[in-house]
């Protein structure tokens, strides 16, 4: 076991009366309060926002945080953005670790009730070998579908000059090229060393360049891989500053295997920002030991504000065994609407299209908020 799998000693937990405490607490106090039933016809985050309002009192704390009360903003909110861009990437990072291939006509409806959600970006498929991820073959019918979908940009993932040509030929008009800060990911998933790997994304951005496609880069790994263990932040900078010389106009750090704790996101964003302007980063936080919501919030405290999700959680990369999936897309929407961030995604229209998918693979959202609202939604036509 690697010392970032090293679990809290027993002596570390709250006692079982300090647990019970806080369950008996949280049962009376998160009691809807008011006629459910209504929750069940919500159209939008505002109506939902004024529903809660009423049903939900403690809401009504985190609403005023939003209007500027003085004290939560001048402290612990200092820094948070009033406005959050969220990449979903449900569609690439989601289903390509699906172990039965998702036929091309359920990805063109996903991505198609993702936009009409209000999501300002959706990445759409990846344009990589079929040998090493036959999930996302169908790449180029996908992106003919919906290359003409107005309302949200809709990148691709691109690992090398044959992968670009091939996007622009199907219509794309964002890329986005994805390095590592560990030497043994870059291996495994993209099979050359990381120095190789920057040599061909140059290729790559000189060539969107010329025909003035934006290029977006990702950094795996930025805190722990699953050969190496623990990454150092000067890794991670050194991958993300070679990434933005080379033209991108946004770098977004995963912690493709989910380890990371804010104590360690911290420093590897500190590494990060001293070397690319944060205005231009984005985090990408998988979900695999339940701590990317706590490594958001220090991230937009921190001023990032864009962050990478996908819908019902779906995903994790066929290259990083265990790894679960993204953020769920509907959890950080409900956290920052809380928070009074906005984001312009109607969270009901989300969580329609989070049921289209999880319907389709036969499996519960991996997003807690949609299983609560879903919930709360079939009590109330019970009544
Ligand atoms: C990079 C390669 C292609 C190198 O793979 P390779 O085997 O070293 O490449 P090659 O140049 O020797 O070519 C081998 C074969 O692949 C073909 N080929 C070569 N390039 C392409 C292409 N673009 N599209 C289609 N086909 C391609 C090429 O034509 C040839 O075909 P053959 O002659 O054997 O029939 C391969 O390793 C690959 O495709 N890897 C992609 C892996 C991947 O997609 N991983 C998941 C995405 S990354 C991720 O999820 C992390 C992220 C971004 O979400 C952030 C985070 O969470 O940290």
């Amino acid at each position: 076991m690697s010392s970032l799998e090293e679990p809290l000693g027993l002596d570390k937990l709250p006692s079982m009366s300090t647990i019970d405490r806080i369950q008996r607490f949280s049962s009376n106090a998160c009691r809807p309060s008011g006629d459910v039933r209504r929750l069940a016809h919500f159209v939008s985050i505002e109506d939902y926002d004024e529903y809660t309002r009423e049903a939900f009192p403690w809401r009504r704390h985190t609403r005023d945080m939003s209007h500027g009360d003085s004290f939560s903003r001048r402290t612990f909110l200092k820094g948070i953005p009033r406005f959050v861009k969220i990449v979903e990437v449900g569609p690439r990072d989601g289903l390509q670790n699906e172990k039965n291939t998702v036929p091309t006509g359920v990805k063109v409806e996903l991505i198609r009730r993702l936009v009409s959600s209000g999501l300002p970006v959706v990445e759409a498929t990846s344009f990589v070998s079929p040998k090493w991820v036959p999930q996302l073959a169908d790449a180029r019918d996908v992106m003919e579908a919906v290359r003409d979908l107005e309302g949200a940009r809709l990148p691709v993932l691109t690992p090398n000059l044959k992968g670009f040509e091939a996007a622009i030929a199907a219509g794309a008009k964002e890329v986005a090229i994805f390095a590592s800060a560990s030497e043994a990911f870059s291996k495994s998933n993209i099979n050359c060393s990381i120095e190789d790997s920057l040599v061909r994304y140059r290729a790559v951005a000189h060539a969107a360049k010329v025909l003035s496609i934006p290029v977006r880069g990702y950094v795996s790994c930025v805190v722990g891989c699953p050969v190496e263990g623990a990454i150092p932040p000067s890794k991670v900078a050194y991958v993300a500053k070679e990434l933005h010389d080379m033209g991108c106009f946004e770098i977004s750090l995963g912690d493709t295997i989910g380890v990371g704790t804010p104590g360690t996101v911290v420093p590897m964003l500190e590494a990060v920002m001293a070397v690319v302007p944060v205005e231009k980063l984005a985090v990408h936080l998988h979900d695999t030991y339940g701590q990317s919501l706590p490594n958001i919030l220090i991230s937009l405290q921190m001023g990032i504000s864009t962050v990478d999700c996908s819908v019902a959680g779906l995903g994790g990369c066929p290259y990083a065994k265990g790894a679960s999936g993204n953020v769920a897309t509907e959890d950080v929407v409900y956290m920052l609407s809380g928070l009074g961030v906005e984001t312009n995604v109607d969270l009901r229209k989300l969580m329609l299209a989070g049921d289209f998918i999880n319907k389709h693979l036969g499996r519960p959202s991996g997003s807690k908020t949609a299983i609560a609202l879903n919930r709360i939604a079939a009590d109330a036509s019970k009544i």
